[in-house]
């Protein structure tokens, strides 16, 4: 080594990499790391996990670190438990309730104004912070990424080791970098932005890696914005994706209950300003966008990466490049109800959905409700707005948003997973086909049979009022 004299360079590093390293209690030989889990967030399909600590006489490790509130189950039409006509469903909500207060993990109920999706609701609440590391038995868990922190799913039984042990073993996953340059058009939203980023890099594209976002249009995005954008990092495959923590998450998260206050938040301030990655910290991928290139999309297939932008056509089997892919698309096809080379814009709605931990905050109520502000929705045309909180809710109704959605003939239901998933019993029925806000067009999706459309909020709301498919950007120019 040459002398003291010479001060040792630190190696640049990533957010990902300054979240990662002071989390890692141990490694193991084959690879997995042991991190420490900062917030545990707890949804009502968490059932079998309290069971398996039951079984093992073992007790909740860190009750304090934990939060729950029922989502998937609850109904939208009330705020009635029994409500819930599947009587497992019901039960499984009911065990939420049990289990939290045996293990004295805080919970939002359905009388709480503060229960919710507990993607919307975490963030809301200040749990969700900086630089944090974020489980939950759930996919979406990416949301919590926008926050700078690093957020993912966790299987039944790993919510039950992290329960028990306030730890989880990971794989260290490999680093991708999003950039978005520039700014986008009018009608153009973060929606758009991540359906964009799917289609290029496809629903497999992530597999492995750690998305970070970085770009002039992802700075420009409000926090609901990099949530929707996180959120759905999943879908492109990736094991989570965050958003470096800047002034806009930080005037965000100032004040919230759960968010440190005084002093210990000036603490906090002074260490997430360092979370952001070093110049010169290397990714192992990276992928860069035109924001200005970007078209209001949607999907028109059963993958997410099934995406066009508004302006385009149902594409054509006899296009594909091999016999496995034309036939898959042809199956999507008949599915969907779709003849190769219709313009989007010409598919009938028969529901739209304007909701869910993708677009169910204020930000999406307010975008949704200056589209229809004014219109009606068209006839034969079923649409709901269902707020991601109930909090989120209350703010809509003080703003008079389900005022102007009521006038304009949209339904205005309670908060919940409700139509994304249908595991609640608010389903598009068979054969019908849906403009909505959710993450999701698998097949039987939105209920057995339904035809799922996936676009941003102010889409769904120019669907509502037009019955089709429609470039919202139309509807944006004065009347
Ligand atoms: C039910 C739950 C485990 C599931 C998920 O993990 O994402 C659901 O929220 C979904 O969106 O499909
Ligand atoms: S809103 Fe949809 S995607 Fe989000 S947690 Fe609920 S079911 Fe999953």
């Amino acid at each position: 080594m040459p002398s003291s004299s010479f001060a040792a360079t630190p190696m640049p590093r990533t957010l990902f990499d300054k979240i990662w390293q002071p989390h890692v209690v141990m490694q193991r030989d084959d690879g997995q790391s042991l991190l420490y889990v900062d917030r545990h967030l707890v949804q009502d399909g968490s059932a079998p996990a309290f069971e398996m600590l039951r079984q093992r006489g073992l007790a909740v490790r860190r009750p304090d670190r934990a939060f729950a509130t029922p989502d998937h189950y609850v109904p939208t039409g009330s705020r009635e438990l029994a409500d819930i006509a599947d009587p497992e469903k019901r039960a499984m909500a009911q065990a939420l309730r049990d289990d939290s207060a045996a293990s004295g993990i805080r919970f939002f109920g359905l009388d709480d104004i503060r229960q919710g999706i507990v993607h919307v609701v975490g963030p809301e609440q200040g749990l969700s912070l900086p630089g944090s590391v974020i489980v939950c038995g759930d996919s979406h868990t990416a949301t919590h990424g926008a926050m700078g922190a690093l957020a993912f799913g966790i299987g039944a039984s790993e919510v039950a080791h992290v329960l028990a042990t306030q730890t989880i073993w990971q794989r260290k996953p490999r680093t991708m970098r999003v950039v978005v340059d520039g700014r986008l058009s009018e009608g153009v939203s973060a929606k758009d932005i991540i359906l964009a980023v799917i289609a290029r890099i496809g629903a497999a594209g992530g597999t492995g890696h750690v998305i970070e976002y970085a770009g002039e249009a992802i700075r420009a995005l409000s926090m609901a914005g990099r949530m929707t954008v996180c959120n759905m990092s999943i879908e492109a495959g990736a094991r989570a994706g965050m958003v470096a923590p800047d002034d806009t998450t930080f005037e965000w998260l100032a004040g919230r209950p759960d968010a440190p206050q005084g002093a210990a938040w000036d603490a906090s301030l002074a260490r997430w300003r360092r979370l952001p990655g070093d110049d010169g910290a290397g990714f192992d991928r990276e992928v860069r966008l035109e924001a200005g290139d970007i078209a209001p999309m949607v999907t028109w297939g059963n993958s997410p990466e099934d995406v066009l932008p508004i302006t385009g056509h149902v594409p054509d089997p006899s296009d594909a490049t091999n016999a496995e892919r034309r036939e898959a698309m042809q199956r999507t096809l008949a599915y969907m109800g779709l003849r190769p080379g219709q313009p989007l814009t010409d598919l009938a709605v028969d529901r739209v959905f304007i909701g869910s931990c993708t677009n169910g905050r204020i930000e999406d109520m307010r975008s949704a409700a200056e589209v229809v502000r004014g219109r009606r929705v068209a006839d034969g045309v079923e649409a709901w707005v269902v707020p991601g909180s109930g909090l989120v809710k209350q703010q809509a109704e003080a703003e008079g948003l389900d005022a102007v959605f009521r006038a304009a003939g949209l339904q205005w239901r309670h908060a919940g997973c409700s139509m994304c998933l249908g595991t609640n019993g608010d389903q598009v029925p068979r054969g019908q086909r849906c403009a909505s806000t959710s993450n999701r067009n698998f097949v039987g999706r939105q209920g057995p049979g339904s035809r799922t459309h996936l676009l941003s909020p102010a889409m769904a709301a120019a669907a509502a009022v037009t019955g089709r498919l429609t470039d919202v950007r139309e509807l944006l120019s004065p009347r």
